[in-house]
């Protein structure tokens, strides 16, 4: 399988065979409980991301971070004091047979219900996105599983992106469009009448994911991209570099960049933008008086 992930990857190969789903189910509350479990529901909490009577998409690629979401969604239900429904879903965007068929494995060894949906979405990439083909690409599989989860009546959308991928979207918005733009918890959809996105797994770190995964000995798909591969320089590696080099020096680098998210001060900003106006710190100078 190692042949097909793209360059510049990280590959997770778990050193054992797989453990049985029950054991896999308990260790989500016990082993990786503060960890995983703990961060999960705090998100949840702290967001306000579940009501009653929500019916949730859950998009499931097959990658680590969506294979762990799944299974904290069907823990969550068993003990969830909400009334709510899941779906399990993934837009194949044109994977490699293998690599679906290892999905389809995972999936049926966790019992996860996926409903898979075919699309072209990698060919249409490699046709008319050039080198740059990633944002294209995220943006047609966003647009497509949120057309799967209303066609299923669903008024919810669940990714799984972590805390490290939320991090790493504020230093690449600063280092490379010069703006201060974080990754948010939960949003409403513009394109998707009463759709919303949540992002449960915001605080739980890659690290433990990687930990649970590799303890348990699943397989997740590893980058199953057969089109950037050798387009793009990827900036997140690098990013995710620098901060791993940073947290050398400084321990809580991490926790910081989060924490700034929600500590802008206003006071001392020059310009920023709101519903698409910018406004510049000028036009209020002379009312501060
Ligand atoms: N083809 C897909 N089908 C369903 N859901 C998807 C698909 N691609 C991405 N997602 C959802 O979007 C999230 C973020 O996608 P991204 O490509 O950044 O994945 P990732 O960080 O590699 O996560 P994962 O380990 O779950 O693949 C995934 O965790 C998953 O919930």
């Amino acid at each position: 399988m190692k042949q097909i992930a793209g360059k510049g990857c990280d590959i997770l190969i778990p050193s054992g065979d797989i453990k049985p789903v029950w054991d896999i189910e308990r260790s989500i509350v016990t082993k990786f409980r503060r960890k995983i479990w703990s961060k999960f529901i705090k998100a949840i909490i702290e967001f306000n991301m579940i009501q009653d009577g929500d019916k949730i998409a859950v998009g499931i690629s097959g990658g680590k971070d969506s294979l762990l979401m799944a299974k904290l969604f069907q823990e969550l239900k068993r003990h969830s004091k909400n009334n709510f429904e899941l779906e399990f879903i993934c837009t194949d965007p044109g994977y490699h047979e293998n690599i679906r068929e290892l999905l389809v494995e995972n999936c049926k060894h966790l019992e996860i219900p996926i409903k898979i949906y075919e699309s072209r979405i990698f060919e249409v990439c490699q046709e008319i996105a050039g080198d740059y083909p990633c944002f294209m690409c995220a943006k047609m599989r966003r647009g497509a599983l949120y057309s799967r989860a209303q066609e299923l009546g669903c008024n919810k959308l669940a990714l799984g992106h972590h805390f490290n991928d939320v991090i790493e979207t504020v230093l690449l918005n600063l280092f490379y469009t010069g703006s201060f733009k974080s990754m948010l918890p939960k949003l409403k959809s513009t394109n998707f009448k009463d759709m919303e996105l949540i992002r449960p797994m915001y605080f739980i770190e890659e690290h433990f994911i990687e930990c649970y995964t590799n303890e348990n000995g699943i397989y997740p798909l590893n980058c199953a991209c057969m089109v950037a591969a050798d387009k793009t320089g990827n900036k997140r590696y690098e990013i995710k570099e620098l901060i791993e080099e940073l947290k050398k020096k400084f321990k809580d680098v991490d926790k910081y960049i989060y924490t700034a998210t929600k500590n802008v001060n206003m006071d001392a900003i020059i310009g920023w933008q709101k519903d698409g106006e910018k406004y510049s710190y000028l036009d209020y100078y002379d009312d501060e008086d």
